[in-house]
């Protein structure tokens, strides 16, 4: 194959994880035949450094002509800290996502065994833990009309029919290819939204007979992921729950540097970390590159190459079970790897295998 990928590093990590996933596809290319060019394009706070604008249309000329984007990263505390920045780097996430049609975003939560006990949840809790959180990625309180002044400030949460019917398609029919057991995560005692999920999802589910479905109020399910997440298989929700829901998924695998994504839908399907720009840890090379490089290999197996998705999930879990790691998931006392080092060592099990 020949793949024509889009880089999008971003800000703070953003750079130093970005070149680990870009080495990895190299390396997966090289190894499987395949054809592999990169156009790097700016977004976030570099890029309204650079040309005022979180995502230019240079850029988004570049997503659209790729294959894939590989997003690493947006955000600086200069505008975290500054509430009345009226240009700010998220927006340039947002902005791909609605340009590019990304309804979906596939958000994998899993445990690696050797992890077990990194988890702040008891080991024997989140073993055998493995479900896809499917998150509304282009509509809700994130797009929806807003109004801010010194008073008063608002953000509206709409969903319009056919974009909650086609998310929870895509539930379902993940569902269909796992363990058949879907969870609608909703507030639909409190959201009129909410309530047209659940209307919406009651209409389809008997087009799955196959599927258990049910569903769960958002505080409920934020709860049964802490007591009980192997309960869940897929669970599909709205853009807000479901942002929020996946950081805490990322403590049943034991760090935030773990847990990759895939956004797809109309176009150019982005592959990106759910983690943010974590501005503390910039230039430190302390940053865990594993979400960037399993990312990688959602990308391969987007494009049905699953030996090479295969072999990246393989050395990934080498690298574990070897324990190179970033210091966040070190054993105590064991050697320290880098950002930098962690990735080098994956490139060179692929190479080798
Ligand atoms: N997709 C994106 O580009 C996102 C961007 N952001 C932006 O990122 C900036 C920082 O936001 P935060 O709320 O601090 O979230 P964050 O995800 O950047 O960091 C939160 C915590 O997660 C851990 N973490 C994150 N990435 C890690 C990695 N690769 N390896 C190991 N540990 C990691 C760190 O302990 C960090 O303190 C903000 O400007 C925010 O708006 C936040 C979330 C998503
Ligand atoms: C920074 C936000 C726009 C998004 C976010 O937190 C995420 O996609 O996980
Ligand atoms: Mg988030």
């Amino acid at each position: 194959m020949e793949f024509k990928i889009a880089v999008l590093a971003g800000d703070g990590i953003g750079p130093e994880i970005s070149v680990q996933g870009v080495d990895v596809m190299t390396a997966v290319c090289e190894k499987f035949g395949h054809k592999v060019s990169y156009e790097y394009a700016l977004c976030g706070a570099d890029a309204i450094d650079k040309v005022g604008d979180p995502f230019p249309e240079a850029t988004y000329e570049v997503c659209k002509r790729a294959d894939a984007v590989l997003f690493s990263a947006v955000g600086d505390p200069k505008f975290d800290n500054d509430p009345t920045a009226k240009v700010r780097p998220e927006q340039g996430l947002l902005a791909m996502r609605k340009k590019l049609g990304l309804f979906a975003n596939i958000r994998p939560v899993q445990t690696f065994k050797c992890l077990l006990h990194k988890s702040p949840l008891r080991a024997e809790l989140v073993e055998g833990a493995d479900f896809l959180c499917i998150r509304e990625l282009t509509g809700g309180m994130y797009f929806g009309e807003k109004y801010q002044d010194n008073e008063k400030a608002y953000d509206t949460n709409m969903y319009t029919r056919p974009e909650i019917e086609r998310i929870l398609k895509v539930g379902f029919e993940y569902a269909m290819k796992r363990r058949k057991h879907l969870t609608v995560v909703d507030k639909a005692n409190v959201l009129a939204s909410s309530r047209l999920w659940r209307q919406i999802a009651q209409e389809m589910a008997p087009q799955y007979p196959e599927v258990t479905t049910d569903y769960m109020f958002v505080d409920n399910a934020a709860m049964r992921m802490i007591q009980e997440p192997t309960f869940f298989d897929v669970m599909v929700t709205e853009n807000t729950f479901g942002d929020i829901l996946t950081d805490e998924g990322s403590c049943i695998s034991g760090s935030m540097g773990l847990l990759p994504s895939a956004s797809t839908g109309e176009s150019t399907p982005v592959f990106e970390p759910i983690h943010g720009s974590w501005p503390q840890a910039k230039g430190l090379n302390i940053a865990n590159p594993l979400a960037q490089i399993l990312s990688v290999a959602m990308l391969f197996e987007y494009f049905d190459c699953k030996e090479e998705g295969a072999l990246i999930r393989k050395a990934v879990d080498a690298s574990l079970d070897a324990c190179v790691r970033t210091p966040e998931i070190q054993v105590e006392g064991g050697a320290k790897y880098g950002t930098k080092e962690v990735g080098e060592w994956i490139v060179n099990y692929i190479r080798k295998a």
